[in-house]
């Protein structure tokens, strides 16, 4: 490993208690178009949890797991974390690094797609935050991962116990919904994005639940009305299952890395809720978290990106993504994030 000497994890950062809730959204939502009341629903999703986002929590978790399997492997590098909305911020860290002596890093982001918000925007935050460091050390984003099998095994194996633990009667009928966040159709990348959901949805379905219906659908929408998002949404979907006479739902949520607000709000309070007012048998698949396969994925592509091991390895129809995107890679047309 002479390539890096630090590994960094890029996060999104959520509130940790009841006051960090309004800064934190605050911090999200700057100079975007998000109605008023959709913030104070949103904020009223966090006080459910005592202010507290799971996501913190889960970069933490994944930050040791990463540090254990890198020893484990005799890869002696340091692992930093900083986000986007909230501590530690990214700026912050790459100050932390510089001081340290860190001179050139490999960047994990914590979304595995291509679109603005799932990476164009992480690479203008390392950006933005580089540039606000003297002598910051040079920032690698590594690939997109969604279809890595390390980022897709993990969820094949959610989704065969997410299905085995349905009632015996109503498992064989059993319809599958993967869901991940919405995004304005305006938003540059979409069509990326939509792309790689479908290819790893089709890989999930095919390995865990050959012979089950599934569909792609959408969660956690948040513009006004008037502008169009990615569709259909998930409590839409549930509706249509159950009056077309589907009595049971696997929902696999395949645009999460781990188990943020968007999951445990928006899946296991809205969309349980939903289900069960249907009628309908729900169960709500894992998301990767620290499972080994996912962290051992992060060293994966650490080696493969330092030269140290040549294969790419991906699984679906739509090969490895580059490991710089152009310049101009979702970044194109009028600036709707
Ligand atoms: C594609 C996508 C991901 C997946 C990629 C990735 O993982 O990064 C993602 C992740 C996340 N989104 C998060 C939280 C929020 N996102 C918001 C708003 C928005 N998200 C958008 C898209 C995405 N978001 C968009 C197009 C908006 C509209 C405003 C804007 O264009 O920015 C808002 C404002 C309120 C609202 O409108 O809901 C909040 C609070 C959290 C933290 C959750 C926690 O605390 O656990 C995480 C991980
Ligand atoms: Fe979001």
């Amino acid at each position: 490993m002479s390539t890096y000497d630090a590994l960094l994890l890029v996060s999104f950062g959520g509130p940790e208690g009841p006051d960090d809730v309004i800064p934190f959204l605050e911090n999200v939502t700057r100079g975007r178009n998000i109605p008023r009341e959709r913030l104070e629903a949103v904020g009223e999703h966090y006080h459910l949890f005592d202010g507290v986002s799971p996501i913190n929590r889960q970069c933490r978790d994944l930050k040791a797991a990463i540090e254990a399997d890198l020893a484990a492997h005799g890869i002696d590098l340091p692992v930093y974390w900083g986000n986007r909305n909230w501590e530690p911020y990214l700026a912050d860290t790459v100050r932390t690094m510089r001081d340290d002596g860190v001179r050139r890093a490999a960047a994990f982001v914590t979304s595995a797609y291509s679109c603005y918000s799932c990476c164009r925007q992480y690479l203008d935050d390392i950006d933005r935050a580089r540039g606000e460091v003297e002598g910051a050390p040079e920032i690698d984003k590594l690939r997109v991962y969604a279809n890595h099998p390390g980022f897709v095994a993990p969820f094949v194996e959610a989704t065969r116990s997410a299905l085995a633990d349905l009632p015996d009667d109503v498992r064989d009928g059993a319809h599958l919904a993967f869901s991940a966040h919405s995004v304005p159709l305006s938003q540059p990348g979409r069509e990326s994005y939509v792309t790689e959901l479908r290819d790893v949805a089709a890989v999930v379905a095919a390995e865990a639940a050959p012979g089950h219906p599934y569909e792609l659908v959408y969660q956690s929408r948040s513009g006004p009305p008037s502008q169009p998002w990615l569709e259909p949404d998930i409590l839409d979907h549930l509706e249509k299952a159950a009056a077309a006479g589907t009595r049971a739902v696997v929902n696999v949520p395949i645009g999460f890395t781990s188990d943020h607000m968007e999951v445990k709000y928006d899946l296991d309070v809205e969309a349980t809720a939903k289900a069960a007012e249907l009628g309908l048998a729900f169960r709500r698949a894992a998301t990767p978290g620290t499972h080994p396969r996912f962290v051992a994925m992060v060293r994966e592509l650490l080696l493969e990106r330092s030269g140290d091991a040549p294969e790419r390895p991906t699984v679906g129809a739509l090969g490895a993504r580059p490991d710089a995107c152009p310049a101009d890679c979702c970044r194109n047309g009028a600036r709707a994030r």
